[in-house]
C-alpha cells in the first residue's frame, strides 16, 4: 500500500515522492533542480532527480530515486544523471546526500542499466575521501542500490529501508530460505549484524534529520577554539568526565556518557549496535567537527576484537580523509582472545586498525583513562603508531598485561609449588610486586609514550590545546569501505 502524507493545502501526495523527500532533506525553499523529473511520457524517463541546496544554510548536493517509477529502478538515464551529481559536487567540493528506494538495474535495459550502475560506483570512488558522500536509505535497496550507499560514507537506514543483494523470492528460489524483507535487509540485521548500517531511525523524518546533521558535521567542520574549552572545576556544563567513572578500577561503565561529555553537546553514533564494545562518534569538540574512538568496558570488557577493530579501522580512515582529528578515549584489557575470535580473522581485521592508525595524518590525541594493555595498547593510537599526543589519568595503567594475568605467567611454577593455604598470600604479594615493577604509568613517561599525566577536570583543555597545536592534516587516500 502506499504511504500518503497530507498537505497544507490537504491534498494527499505519495510519501515516496522524490520531491517531497528531497524538501524534507534539505533547507526550506533552497532545493534547485539540477536534472528535474521528467515528464514521464518522455524518452529520458530517468527515475531520478538530482538538486543543488542546503542544509543549515551551507551548500550540498542530493539525489533520489522516484520510488514512484518502477520502484525507483535505476536505467543508464538515471546513472548518468547520479554520476554527474557525484562529479559535481566533487567540482564544487560540498557534500553529496543520495536518498536511496530502488530495485537497482532496471530489468528491461539489461547490460546497459548494469554499465551506468557501475559508472555511480566509478564516480563514488572518485568522490572517496574528497567529500563526504552519504546514504539515505528509505524503502527497498537491491543490487546496485544496495552497493550504491554501501561505497559512501555514512549509510543512514529509515524504519521502511531494506538493504540486499537480492529480495526474498530470489532467495527462496535459489536457497530455498523463507524470509522477509526485514529479516533480510531491514535495520536491525544491518545495524546490529552486518555493519552496512551506520545509523538506523525511528522513521523517515528521523532518517532524514540525522543526514543532515552528519551533512553539517562532515562537510562544516568548523575551528578548534582551546580559548573556549574551561577545566571542569569551572564549567558548569556536565564536563566532569571522572564523574562517570565508578570508583572501582576493575568495575565495568558505559563510555557512552564519558564520550558526550568529552563533546560539546551529544554527537552522532556511527555503528551503535554492531562491535558495541568499541564507539565511534562524530561531534563538535571546543567548536570544530571530531571523531570519537573510545573502548566500551560495558561490552566484552572493552576488548578489542575482529569487529571492533575493523569498526574502528574504516572510522579512522574515513576521519583522516575528510580531515576530520581525533580523540581516542582508551580503557582496553587487549584483545578478545579464543577460537571464534581466530576464526573471525581477528589477526587479519585486527591489523586494519594498526594499518588505519599509522597511516592517518589528522591530529589525533590519546587519552589513557584506566588501562592500555599488549597489542591493544598499541592499536588504540599509540605514540609508535603516530600519535600526537598521549596523555594518562594518574591511575592510569599501561602495561603488556594486567599484574594479576601477568603473575600467573612469570611466577607458575612458583605457586603451584607454594601450598595451597599459603598460595593466594603470595599470589597477592607477587600481584603487589608486579604492580610496583611493569604498573602504572612511569616507564611510559620515562621513555617518551606518554607525554603526560593530566588531571580529569583539564582533560578537555589538554586535547583541544594539543589538537589545535598539531599541524592541520588529511589523508590522501579514499575511504574504503574496510
Ligand atoms: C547492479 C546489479 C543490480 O542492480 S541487479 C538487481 C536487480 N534487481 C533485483 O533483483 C530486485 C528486483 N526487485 C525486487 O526484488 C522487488 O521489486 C523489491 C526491490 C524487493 C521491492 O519489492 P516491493 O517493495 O514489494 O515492490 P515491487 O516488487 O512491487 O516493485 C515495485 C515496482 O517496481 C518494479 N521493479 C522493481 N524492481 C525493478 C527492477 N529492477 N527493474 C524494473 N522494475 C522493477 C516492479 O516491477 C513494480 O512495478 P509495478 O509497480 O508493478 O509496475
Amino acid at each position: 500500500m502506499t504511504a500518503t502524507i497530507p498537505t497544507a493545502d490537504e491534498s494527499v501526495v505519495d510519501r515516496r515522492d522524490p520531491e517531497v523527500r528531497l524538501k524534507a532533506l534539505l533547507d526550506r525553499g533552497s532545493l534547485r533542480p539540477i536534472a528535474a523529473r521528467d515528464e514521464r511520457s518522455g524518452p529520458d524517463n530517468s527515475g531520478v532527480i538530482s538538486a543543488r541546496g542546503q542544509i543549515n544554510g551551507a551548500p550540498v548536493i542530493a539525489f533520489v530515486t522516484d520510488a514512484t517509477l518502477m520502484g525507483g529502478a535505476l536505467g543508464i538515464g538515471g546513472c548518468q544523471l547520479i554520476t554527474e551529481a557525484i562529479d559535481t559536487a566533487v567540482r564544487e567540493r560540498v557534500p553529496v546526500i543520495g536518498l536511496w528506494h530502488s530495485g537497482g538495474a532496471r530489468l528491461a535495459e539489461g547490460v546497459v542499466a548494469l554499465d551506468g550502475i557501475g559508472l555511480i560506483f566509478a564516480a563514488m570512488v572518485r568522490a572517496s575521501g574528497r567529500v563526504p558522500q552519504i546514504s539515505v536509505v528509505l524503502g527497498p535497496a537491491a543490487g546496485g542500490a544496495a552497493y550504491g550507499p554501501a561505497l559512501t560514507d555514512v549509510v543512514i537506514m529509515s524504519d521502511s529501508a531494506r538493504i540486499f543483494v537480492t529480495g526474498p523470492e530470489v532467495v527462496r528460489s535459489v536457497t530455498g530460505e523463507q524470509v522477509d524483507m526485514a529479516r533480510l535487509g531491514g535495520p536491525e540485521p544491518h545495524g546490529r549484524r552486518s555493519g552496512v548500517a551506520h545509523v538506523t531511525t525511528k522513521d523517515e523524518a528521523s532518517a532524514l534529520e540525522a543526514a543532515r546533521t552528519v551533512a553539517s558535521l562532515l562537510g562544516h567542520q568548523g575551528r578548534l577554539s582551546p580559548a573556549d574549552v574551561p577545566d571542569a572545576e569551572a564549567d558548569a556544563d556536565g564536563h566532569d568526565l571522572a564523574a562517570l567513572f565508578p570508583p572501582e578500577a576493575s568495575r565495568a561503565y558505559d563510555v557512552k556518557p564519558v564520550v558526550t561529555a568529552l563533546l560539546d553537546e551529544p554527537g552522532v553514533e556511527l555503528h551503535a549496535k554492531w562491535a558495541p564494545n568499541v564507539v565511534t562518534t562524530l561531534g563538535r569538540f571546543a567548536g570544530r567537527t571530531v571523531g570519537v574512538i573510545a573502548n566500551n568496558p560495558m561490552r566484552l570488557g572493552g576488548c578489542l576484537d575482529a569487529s571492533s577493530a575493523e569498526k574502528a579501522a574504516r572510522f579512522v580512515r574515513m576521519c583522516d580523509s575528510l580531515g576530520v582529528p581525533l580523540i581516542v578515549v582508551v580503557d582496553v584489557p587487549g584483545y578478545l582472545p579464543g577460537l571464534g575470535q581466530e576464526w573471525e580473522g581477528v589477526v587479519r581485521r585486527g591489523a586494519k586498525l594498526l594499518h588505519a592508525f599509522a597511516e592517518a595524518v589528522v591530529p589525533r590525541v590519546t587519552l589513557v583513562t584506566r588501562k592500555a594493555y599488549g597489542g591493544a595498547y598499541i592499536a588504540m593510537n599509540s605514540r609508535s603508531l603516530g600519535a600526537t599526543a598521549v596523555y594518562a589519568w594518574p591511575n592510569a595503567e599501561v602495561a603488556v598485561m594486567g599484574a594479576s594475568a601477568a603473575v600467573n605467567i612469570l611466577h607458575r611454577k612458583k605457586l603451584a609449588a607454594t601450598p595451597a593455604e599459603e598460595r593466594e598470600t603470595l599470589r597477592a604479594q607477587l600481584v603487589e610486586e608486579q604492580i610496583a615493577t611493569a604498573g602504572g604509568v612511569g616507564r611510559a613517561l620515562e621513555i617518551g609514550v606518554v607525554d603526560d599525566v593530566i588531571k580529569p577536570s583539564e582533560t578537555r583543555r589538554r586535547i583541544a590545546e594539543a589538537l589545535a597545536n598539531a599541524p592541520a592534516a588529511r589523508g590522501a587516500h579514499g575511504n574504503i569501505p574496510l
